[in-house]
């Protein structure tokens, strides 16, 4: 956590669509009036709250009984009875919504689904990084250029130029048309069967959608009131089935957490090497104060060398907690360098560690490797280092598309799942 969290401009109250409850609607203005990192300096406070309205009145892109029955899936994973999978782009692109590229991504989450379903005997439940992962935290301001640096499609354009990095409002609205279509293209090759005979696993379990919930005025204008309880009634953020924190914004005195905390999503925190076992704690009392197995996802993003030091005393001090938290493993964030020739790059070696790191210490400990979390893409890429195509580092110029940090390309995804799939074999 960096960069100095840095507030958004005050801005007067949009419409509020369905009228929360005013209980509901002052919780989120008292979240969102704390500290938020990672946003966006807009320079027109009136046009986010026109676009912000705008959102307040769409149709969401997730219904609420679709998110209700991932939090049930999950609390079975969190239980030990199922495995979750969770991978896709590192940054989504407006571009890139096409059903060429996310079948790509689809049908490499099926195959891994279906090899690691095979070997684990566990239920699967995957999760994708698509419909939505448009919003990218970055650990500095300004690019090497010095331009402002680009924060993901719902923010500003990749393109190196002044008038592209400029933070743009009506992209949030652009966001959640992409994420309309993706949902859309990634319903239609689950219900025709065209992501192939390994589709099957996911037709029939189904592909739920995730981001990072980074930009909070994107977030706050996707939240809706279900009040099917009316003494009880409940806000969902309808961007996407599950949504996590970063790394970056994780500030237990932060606006994320706080806006999280309100939410009836199953929602995830991302947690480093700087992560203490107190503060692990502190999360799953302020995001899971009812201690309910699926509500909260840890996913540790250690490094391969220190995931074996770090990450045993916080499984420690959550399970002496009392907390059935969901622990998942994001063996990407943690391994990333730098190449030689500039290009952010980490190694499969290092990736395969880190996950190993993570089996060993939950074995250990006789809790449940929950899960894997990858950034990937369907294609061919040349980004990450090494795997059975030994990709190395006079490679990376090929095929390096990444908007953002690399990815697992198709070969080294299914690779990463088949080892993963020995580790969960049953043993004797
Ligand atoms: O995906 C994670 C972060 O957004 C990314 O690693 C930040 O990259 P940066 O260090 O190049 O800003
Ligand atoms: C930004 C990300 O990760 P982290 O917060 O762990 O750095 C991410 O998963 O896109």
């Amino acid at each position: 956590m960096t960069e100095q969290a840095r507030t958004a401009p005050p801005l007067a109250p949009a419409r509020p669509w369905p009228p929360p409850p005013n209980r509901l609607s002052a919780a989120v203005d008292n979240a969102l009036a704390r500290p938020a990192a990672q946003q966006p300096q807009w320079s027109d406070a009136g046009a986010v709250h026109r676009v912000r309205a705008v959102l307040e009145s769409v149709t969401p892109v997730v219904r609420v009984e679709e998110v209700d029955r991932l939090r049930a899936r999950l609390a079975a994973v969190a239980g030990g009875h199922a495995f979750l999978l969770q991978g896709g782009d590192c940054a989504e692109t407006f571009a890139q919504t096409t059903e060429r590229y996310i079948a790509g991504t689809v049908h490499t989450l099926s195959r891994m689904t279906a090899v690691l379903t095979a070997a684990g005997r566990l239920p699967v439940v995957t999760v994708g990084r698509v419909a939505g992962q448009y919003g990218k935290p970055r650990s500095a301001p300004l690019d090497p250029s010095g331009l402002p640096s680009y924060r993901g499609d719902i923010v500003n354009a990749v393109e190196a130029t002044a008038e592209a990095r400029a933070p743009d409002p009506d992209r949030m609205v652009r966001a959640y048309v992409n994420s309309r279509a993706a949902m859309a293209v990634v319903n239609a090759l689950l219900a025709t069967g065209a992501v192939g005979p390994a589709g099957r696993a996911l037709a029939t379990s189904g592909l739920f959608t995730s981001h990072e919930a980074l930009l909070l005025d994107y977030e706050r204008a996707m939240l809706r009131v279900d009040a099917r309880d009316p003494d009880a009634p409940k806000l969902y953020d309808l961007s996407s089935h599950f949504l996590w924190i970063g790394e970056r914004t994780r500030q237990l005195d932060g606006a994320h957490i706080a806006f999280a905390e309100l939410l009836a999503n199953p929602v995830g925190i991302k947690i480093g090497p700087t992560t203490t076992p107190e503060q692990a704690v502190e999360y799953a009392e302020r995001l899971d104060p009812h201690k309910e197995a699926g509500r909260l996802t840890l996913i540790s993003r250690m490094g391969s060398a220190r995931v074996r030091q770090v990450l045993p005393p916080i499984v420690e001090k959550v399970t002496a907690s009392g907390h059935t938290v969901l622990w998942q493993c994001d063996p990407m964030h943690g391994n990333t360098v730098t190449s030689g020739s500039g290009y952010k790059t980490r190694h499969f070696d290092h990736i395969l560690s880190e996950v190993r790191g993570f089996f060993e210490v939950h074995r250990a400990l006789g809790t449940h490797p929950g899960g894997l979390h990858v950034e990937l893409t369907g294609g061919d890429v040349t980004e990450c280092l090494g795997g059975a195509q030994r990709i190395s580092a006079a490679d990376l110029h090929r095929r390096y598309e990444t908007a953002c940090d690399p990815r697992l390309n198709r070969a080294q995804a299914l690779e990463l799942a088949s080892l993963v799939a020995e580790m969960l074999r049953p043993r004797p």
